[in-house]
């Protein structure tokens, strides 16, 4: 491959809201350029996870080589780059930007600009790429290009005189995005002379071939068989496989600088070619590794326990396995005197949390209770010693502490104006301090807040689509740690503290959240033979309590008469119906109760 010359290749990555069609454009350019034949074309090319398709969110990035015959004759290699479209991966997203030197910015002509999609631009102006606006779905009625023109330019600041009208759908506008690519994309910097760099964008876990690493390559060149190091992790190998993805694999003898391919080499886990690495030649090595390498850091924990104890070591098999594709995923043994045994999970944020337990249920069939999301506290003890804490339960009483800090992030939403009133509530309830209000064009407003991580982790996403009816879009990230006054909220049921409902919440809401959180149990443990009392308090201190009146449960009471399989029925729907129930004592505890805290 290495015929290409340099000044013909041009590397670029799509930035768009979810739904504004990134997928759709993908296809039409990869059709378009013959990449993939019309027969082959199975909807949406570059979403291959099932799990992707089905919530149609973009989660893992990957790339795909065309060749174009522009016209001015030459034929150029054009690389997409996919990037992941949600903030939990944005770390990925400025890797795959960083591996590119231009992108399109699709934006929906008939809604505009998102926060999203305002996020991702600021990612790739950071990485110095030229930015191509395109305007899809302008065969929809509604749509109104010149307005989110105009949008764009007040908004990004980005000049939309060359912008591109397009409908991915109906193939308009498909050719001059091909030509755009070509004539505004810069090409790659001639470095061929110096010594090997490429930069991980991506890897994945390949049962067969280990892990399969997918890079773009900064300067000088690697060839099969070449033995390489990874520069973060140190680690050295010999490379197996080399190759294109044309968008499926194909092997090369050799890239050079600028070009984007793959290559496999026995590597047991993505964890030793994490995202961000530094490939370089044992041989010939690089100084210095490329900048912008970080290790990704879990934001959110929550414990997973099997509702059958017996499944413990399948649960620590899935996990184990997961992690061999997942290197931002982390887990420890946790025992709970509520639940067992179970693990302490890590998760960069609530979506990925979703993904790998929803994975675990599906892929490895396991039965899991979920407790609720935690962030992380940084406790500063009486002793001047600083600890960390991820889960509630393990906070230090309150004679050893001195204070406790919690992580904030800056919240920008983007909504029509009339739902700014509920949204600045919303933020409020949780903590928010207002930072900065700014209308855009047609009513839209950005509004921008800094609310504790815990209070975000929770439902606060849920709760700003219901409150704009889906229009609003929010973005986030961390700003640092602040101390505040905040305390344990234990949960006592039957008289029994269970250590996996605790929460840390702020001293001024304690008493409203304990109040809630033993009502909202009431509704959810369902009645047993006896009374179960309820109990929310912080230290000794009740601070809430109800209690669950008893019920004598005899589900053959309407079978009188002697239809014994209609008996054998009832009695094993009943039983059925107590999976997913862990007994805390003496009751049964429905897994819905241990997120309830997040619904108050
Ligand atoms: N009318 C119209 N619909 C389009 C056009 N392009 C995409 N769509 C539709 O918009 C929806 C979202 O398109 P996708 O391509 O899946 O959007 P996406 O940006 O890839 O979404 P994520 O993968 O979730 O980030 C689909 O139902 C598409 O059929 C277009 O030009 N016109």
């Amino acid at each position: 491959m290495t015929d290409v010359p340099i000044s013909r290749i041009r590397n670029f990555s799509i930035i768009a809201h979810i739904d504004h069609g990134k997928s759709t454009l993908a296809d039409r350019l990869l059709q378009k350029t013959g990449t993939v034949s019309d027969r082959d074309m199975k909807a949406q090319f570059l979403d291959t996870m099932d799990l992707e398709r089905e919530r149609g969110i973009t989660i893992k990035l990957q790339a795909a080589r065309m060749n174009y015959t522009a016209r001015d004759g030459n034929e150029y290699v054009l690389n997409l780059i996919d990037t992941p479209g949600h903030v939990d991966f944005s770390y990925e997203v400025s890797r795959s930007l960083a591996a590119c030197e231009g992108a399109l910015l699709v934006v929906d002509a008939s809604q505009g600009v998102e926060a999203q999609t305002l996020a991702n631009v600021y990612l790739a102006l950071e990485n110095d790429l030229e930015i191509i606006p395109v305007l899809n779905k302008i065969d929809l009625p509604g749509a109104d290009p010149d307005r989110i023109k105009q949008e764009i330019e007040e908004i990004v600041g980005l000049d939309c005189s060359a912008a591109v009208l397009a409908s991915a759908k109906e193939g308009v506008g498909i050719e001059e995005i091909l030509e755009s690519i070509v004539y505004l994309v810069p090409p790659p910097q001639e470095t061929l002379d110096q010594p090997l760099r490429a930069l991980i964008f991506d890897s994945y876990y390949d049962s067969y071939r280990g892990v399969i690493v997918y890079f773009r390559v900064m300067d000088g060149r690697v060839c099969q068989g070449d033995r390489v190091r990874l520069m973060a992790s140190g680690k050295e190998y010999e490379i197996d496989e080399l190759g294109v993805l044309s968008p499926t694999q194909k092997p090369v003898d050799e890239l050079h600088a600028g070009e984007v391919g793959y290559f496999s080499a026995a590597i047991k886990a993505v964890e030793d070619a994490r995202v961000g690495d530094t490939i370089t030649l044992v041989k010939a090595p690089a100084k210095q590794a490329l900048p912008g390498y970080v290790e990704a850091k879990p934001m959110v924990f929550c414990g997973l326990f099997p509702t059958d104890s017996d499944q413990f070591e399948d649960l620590r098999e899935a996990l184990d396995k997961l992690r061999l594709s997942d290197a931002a995923l982390q887990y420890e043994p946790e025992t709970s005197s509520a639940m067992g045994f179970g693990f302490r999970c890590g998760f960069l944020g609530l979506l990925h949390m979703e993904i790998v337990q929803e994975r675990l249920e599906r892929e490895y069939g396991l039965d899991l209770i979920t407790t609720a999301p935690s962030v992380i506290y940084r406790v500063t003890k009486i002793n001047g010693e600083v600890v960390e804490i991820d889960n509630p339960s393990l906070l230090p009483p309150p004679q050893e502490r001195e204070k406790i800090a919690e992580p904030y992030v800056k919240v920008e939403m983007i909504t029509p104006e009339e739902f700014v009133g509920p949204l600045m509530e919303l933020a409020q309830s949780r903590r928010g301090d207002f930072k900065d209000m700014q209308y855009l064009t047609q009513g839209r407003t950005t509004l921008v807040y800094e609310i504790p991580l815990a209070e975000v982790v929770s439902d606060f996403f849920d709760q700003m689509k219901s409150r704009s009816r889906g229009y609003a879009s929010m973005e986030y990230q961390l700003v640092g740690y602040r101390d505040n006054a905040l305390v344990r909220l234990d949960v006592l049921i039957n008289g029994d503290p269970v250590d996996s409902l605790a929460t840390i919440v702020h001293r001024d809401k304690a008493y409203y959240v304990g109040r809630a959180l033993v009502e909202k149990l009431k509704e959810l443990i369902p009645r047993h033979q006896f009374k179960i009392p309820l109990q929310a308090s912080i230290g000794s201190r009740v601070v809430a309590s109800e209690s669950i009146p008893a019920l004598r449960k005899d589900v053959l009471a309407k079978c009188y008469g002697g239809d014994i399989s209609r008996k054998k029925k009832l009695l094993q729907k009943q039983k059925e119906g107590k999976k997913r129930l862990k007994s805390i004592g003496t009751v049964d505890v429905p897994q819905s109760a241990f997120m309830a805290v997040l619904r108050l």
